[in-house]
């Protein structure tokens, strides 16, 4: 009897995969439910087609009369907003850097707060010019001056002073269902530190990110800062400063605060996916162990950058040439021992002793502000304890506790050097030329920290002293570097967008209640797999940003894979555990692809 219900769903399954290549064609989509008329239409962004409503329904919603008579086409709308975009260019030549960003953040801005579906089809379709404005590097920037730049509010802010209210104040929140949640405290913004309650933007640039990659519908989901204070001094200071102006909650308080917006978070939506990011390292290790074993949640900092981090460095034993097996024998640089850092190191040493057994004792070193971490080392934290080198290891190749930068470079000759210290031109000169004596026939340098000034070295500079043969990634982006002789330094985002939306959608589509460390391997393991050996040739670790919807639905199927093969899927509406579990990969893939939201005016229909 089962079987049939399961055959069933596999035929639904492929039935609304056609339905949505036809609603991506422009055909007919489904009605939409509205509860409001007239002008709290135009006011809602979810809702607003500005001047796309067609007459039939400004009759029937109430709206005669408060448009301009013409109805403007959606693809006429879209190329009004591109011109404006392309003269805003235009009209800013020659200005500075970040007066052009934040203009043309604003004008995308605008559009968001108005107009969602046109908002996301434009962020969609131009997605390589646009992801560099509302994401980083521009979102740093939006983050460091976002008091002064808030006009209408996004998602929802919960602080210190509402202990005790959280549970009841979830319920605000007009969205029936939440799917993805993104919450920050703002503590470790980028590489720019403490921004308070300004880091908000870093939870709506990736939820954009989720939406634009993953196709998350834009009405399910939720950015979410939590303030608990700030210890920055200068927005302590500023009389404009929108956050709580006070210090940080620390302790048991902070803790106590946390739990009970989880508790909140999840009593009204269980099945939400919550994302943690950028908090800073003494709290990022802590909530992740608190919460990841009852909730389904990662943190994108340590977890969704060490999967790409992992994909690129795989993909730098294939650019040797050499087979996967010997990732183990890689002599691995990684810089910056904070959360990120640490995350890569962590997923690396699982990844070498999946290849070698568990007596595996890969080459990687890790420094911190202090240089090389060694056991001698005084108080390091827990979570460097496992990556600290014996003593006379190091000293067997003329190193020591604290070594710097250089000195480790030039004895160790790595093939792979990897920052993640937040630290702008880290990778001087010096480094970048000890680069060239590296083991590797093609070192490679990845400059993971954002935004672009936090990066540890340009992609210039990597080319011109390091050599025309490495393999460059940097987390914010660079243009490719002109080499000369028609020669092109290939630039790669090695950035966890890569990952991130499509362990969010799998982990959702699987219905699993925790996230586990199968499934972000499967995410991993997906990305590294996505190139060709030619591509991975020519220096192309990651895909372009441009294939992201296609990337992001094979990782979501991987991660649902992964879910249904560790009996944690338990389903996703109509699709159940058992129905999941008999799906083929392709099929998977059909239904991660079925479910992803694509931005088309639906009509709309009022309901009292
Ligand atoms: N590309 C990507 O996808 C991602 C990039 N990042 C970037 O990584 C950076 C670090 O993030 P977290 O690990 O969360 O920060 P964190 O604050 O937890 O860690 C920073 C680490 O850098 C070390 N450090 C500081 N100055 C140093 C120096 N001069 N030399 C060597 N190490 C130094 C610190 O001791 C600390 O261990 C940020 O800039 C962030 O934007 C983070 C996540 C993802
Ligand atoms: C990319 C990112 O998550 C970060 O820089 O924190
Ligand atoms: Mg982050």
């Amino acid at each position: 009897m089962w079987r049939r219900t399961v055959a069933r769903s596999v035929a639904r399954v492929r039935q609304t995969r056609k339905m949505s290549i036809v609603a991506a064609g422009n055909t007919i989509p489904g009605p939409c439910i509205v509860h409001k008329r007239g002008a709290d239409i135009l006011h809602d962004p979810w809702f607003n087609k500005d001047t796309g409503f067609p007459q039939t329904e400004r009759d029937r919603l109430g709206l005669r009369g408060l448009l301009p008579p013409r109805v403007i086409s959606f693809e006429q709308q879209y190329d009004r907003f591109m011109e404006s975009f392309h003269s805003l260019e235009h009209n800013t030549e020659g200005q500075p850097q970040e007066v052009v960003s934040l203009a043309k953040w604003r004008i995308l801005n605008r559009l968001h707060d108005r107009n969602e579906t046109l908002y996301y089809r434009v962020l969609i379709d131009n997605i390589k010019d646009f992801a560099p404005i509302i994401y980083t590097p521009t979102v740093g920037l939006v983050c460091q001056n976002y008091s002064g730049l808030f006009r209408r509010p996004r998602g929802m802010y919960f602080s210190a002073k509402d202990k005790g209210e959280m549970m009841s104040m979830i319920y605000n929140w007009p969205a029936k269902q939440v799917d993805m949640v993104v919450l920050t405290d703002g503590s470790r913004i980028l590489g720019l530190g403490d921004l308070g309650v300004q880091g908000m933007a870093i939870p709506i640039g990736k939820l954009d990110m989720y939406v634009a990659a993953a196709g998350i519908n834009p009405q399910r989901v939720l950015p979410i800062m939590l303030d608990v204070g700030t210890n920055n001094q200068a927005l302590l200071d500023n009389r404009l400063y929108i956050g709580l102006r006070q210090p940080r909650l620390e302790g048991e308080e902070y803790i106590s605060v946390v739990d009970e917006l989880m508790e909140a978070i999840h009593a009204r939506w269980p099945k939400a996916v919550v994302q943690f990011e950028d908090f800073q390292f003494k709290w990022a290790f802590e909530t992740l162990e608190r919460y990841r074993k009852k909730i389904c949640m990662f943190n994108d900092d340590i977890q969704g950058t060490a999967g790409v981090a992992l994909a690129g460095l795989l993909g730098t034993v294939r650019a040797q040439g050499l087979s996967l097996s010997e990732f183990a024998n890689q002599k691995i640089v990684v810089v910056g021992a904070g959360s990120a850092g640490l995350g890569v190191l962590n997923m690396a040493y699982q990844a070498v002793a999946r290849m070698t057994g568990k007596e595996a004792k890969p080459q990687f070193f890790l420094l911190d502000k202090d240089g090389l971490i060694t056991k001698e080392r005084v108080g390091v934290q827990s979570a460097a304890a496992p990556f600290a080198k014996d003593i006379e290891d190091v000293k067997s190749i003329g190193l020591k506790d604290g070594s710097t930068l250089l000195e480790v470079v030039t004895k160790v000759k790595p093939h792979v050097l990897l920052g993640l210290s937040g630290v702008g031109g880290i990778f001087d000169e010096h480094v970048l030329k000890a680069m060239r004596n590296s083991d590797s026939p093609k070192p490679a340098i990845f400059a993971m920290s954002n935004p672009t000034l936090n990066a540890e070295c340009t992609a210039a500079d990597a080319f011109k002293y390091a050599g025309e043969n490495i393999v460059f990634g940097s987390g914010s982006p660079f243009e490719h570097v002109d080499l000369g002789n028609g020669k092109v330094g290939h630039v790669n985002q090695a950035n966890n967008m890569y990952l991130f939306p499509g362990i969010g959608l799998g982990s959702l589509l699987s219905g699993a209640h925790i996230i586990s460390d199968g499934m972000l391997q499967a995410a991993s393991e997906c990305l590294a797999s996505y190139m060709t050996d030619e591509e991975i040739q020519m220096g192309r670790l990651y895909p372009s940003i441009d294939s992201i919807r296609h990337i992001t639905a094979e990782v979501g199927a991987a991660v649902v894979r992964a879910a249904v093969a560790e009996d944690l899927a338990e389903g996703h509406g109509e699709v159940g555990p058992r129905e999941l579990a008999h799906m083929s990969k392709e099929e998977i893939v059909e239904y991660v692809t079925s479910n992803m939201w694509y931005p088309i005016y639906s009509p709309l229909v009022h309901e009292k």
